[in-house]
C-alpha cells in the first residue's frame, strides 16, 4: 500500500433528497497534516467526514487517497479510520478486545491481534488498563481506548468528529496535546472536525472554514487567523472586528486595536462592555451606525486608564493591520 499519500477530494457534494449538505467542494490534504474543519452547525463538516470515511455515500464527485479512488470502497479499504465523538466503544468487550475489534473482524488470529491491541496500548498509554471495561475508564482514558482501536488499523488518515467535545475543559486542553503529539509520532493526516475555533488554532497546521455546505476558504492556520477573505470568516474565527466603513469592509484583530482619547483615534466610540478576562481586559464600544467594536487590552495596560461604561473613547489602528475583506 501506498503510505503518506495526499487526499484529495474533487466536486465532492452530498444531497439529502433536496438538502444539498455538501456542494461541490475541492481539496487537497496534503500527507501528515493535522487540518481542522470548522464552520456553523450544519454546514457540512460531518457530512464530509463521513464521506470520507466511507459511513455516507458520495452523491456527485470523488474523494481520490494517493493514487486510489476510494470513493466508492467500503471503510475497512480505504486507508481511512474513524474516531466518532461517543467513542462508541462496546461495553462487553475489555479495552483489550476493544482496541483489537477490527482485526478480529478481518480474522487476524488472537495472539496477532493481542500484540498490535498492545503496541497501540503502549502508544496511547494504557498498557496498564487493558483488562479493564470501558465503564470502568475515565473520559479522558475512553477517549484514548477509541484512539487507539481507530489507529489499529494503520490508517493514512484519521478522521475525528469531534473528539474532544465529551470532555470538561481542563481534560479537553490535555487531550488535544496528546492528539498533537501523536499525530507528530505516527506522521499521518488528521483530519479533525470541531465546533471550537481555539482547539482549531492549537491543533492546525491547515484550517477549512465551512459554511452554506461550501468551502469559504482554506489554508495555513495563521493566513486563515491573519488574512480573513471574508467577513463570515473573519468573525467565525473570533479575536476579529468586521467594520463596515466607506472604503468597505475592513477586518481588525481585537488585539490590535489602540485605545486613545476621545477625537484622537480614527473614530470614537461609547464603552458598552468591559469584560475581564485574566491576562487581558475586553472592551467593547459602539461606534457610528450602531456597530460594535472590541479592543483587547493588556490587564496592565487597561488598569493605567480604566474604562467605565458610557465613557467615550477613541479607537485607532494602524492601516498594516486592516485588511479588506468581502462581506
Ligand atoms: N441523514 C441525513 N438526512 C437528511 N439530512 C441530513 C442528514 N444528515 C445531515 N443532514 C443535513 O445536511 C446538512 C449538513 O449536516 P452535517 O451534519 O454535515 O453538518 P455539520 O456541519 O456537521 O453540523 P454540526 O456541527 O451540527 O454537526 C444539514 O442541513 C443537515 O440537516
Amino acid at each position: 500500500m501506498t503510505r503518506n499519500s495526499d487526499l484529495e477530494l474533487i466536486a465532492l457534494t452530498k444531497r439529502y433528497g433536496e438538502t444539498v449538505a455538501v456542494d461541490s467542494i475541492a481539496h487537497r490534504f496534503k500527507a501528515g497534516v493535522y487540518a481542522c474543519m470548522l464552520g456553523p452547525s450544519g454546514c457540512g463538516k460531518s457530512s464530509t467526514l463521513r464521506m470520507i470515511a466511507g459511513h455516507e455515500t458520495v452523491s456527485d464527485g470523488s474523494i481520490v487517497l494517493g493514487r486510489r479512488d476510494v470513493s466508492h470502497l467500503p471503510p475497512a479499504k480505504r486507508g481511512t479510520a474513524m474516531m466518532f465523538q461517543n467513542y462508541a466503544l462496546f461495553p462487553h468487550l475489555t479495552v483489550q478486545d476493544n482496541v483489537a475489534f477490527s482485526l478480529r473482524m478481518a480474522g487476524i488470529d488472537k495472539p496477532e491481534r493481542h500484540k498490535r491491541a498492545d503496541e497501540m496500548l503502549e502508544l496511547v498509554e494504557l498498557t496498564a488498563l487493558a483488562q479493564r471495561k470501558p465503564d470502568q475508564l475515565s473520559g479522558g482514558q475512553k477517549q484514548r481506548v477509541a484512539l487507539a482501536r481507530a489507529l489499529i488499523t494503520r490508517p493514512q488518515v484519521l478522521l475525528l468528529d469531534e473528539p474532544l467535545s465529551a470532555l470538561d475543559p481542563f481534560l479537553r486542553i490535555r487531550m488535544r496535546a496528546e492528539l498533537k503529539r501523536l499525530q507528530r509520532e505516527l506522521g499521518i493526516s488528521f483530519i479533525h472536525v470541531t465546533h471550537g475555533q481555539d482547539e482549531a488554532l492549537a491543533l492546525a497546521d491547515e484550517i477549512i472554514v465551512m459554511n452554506n455546505a461550501k468551502i469559504e476558504q482554506a489554508g495555513p492556520v495563521r493566513e486563515v487567523f491573519n488574512t480573513p477573505k471574508t467577513a463570515f470568516v473573519a468573525r467565525f474565527m473570533g479575536g476579529h472586528n468586521v467594520l463596515n466603513l466607506p472604503q468597505g469592509h475592513i477586518a481588525l484583530r481585537s488585539d490590535e486595536m489602540i485605545v486613545t482619547a476621545p477625537s484622537a483615534g480614527r473614530i470614537d466610540g461609547r464603552v458598552v462592555g468591559v469584560e475581564y478576562q485574566g491576562t487581558h481586559v475586553a472592551l467593547t464600544a459602539e461606534v457610528a451606525g450602531g456597530q460594535e467594536v472590541t479592543a483587547l487590552m493588556p490587564d496592565a495596560d487597561y488598569l493605567k486608564t480604566p474604562k467605565d461604561p458610557g465613557e467615550v473613547i477613541g479607537l485607532h489602528w494602524d492601516d498594516r493591520v486592516a485588511h479588506p475583506v468581502s462581506a
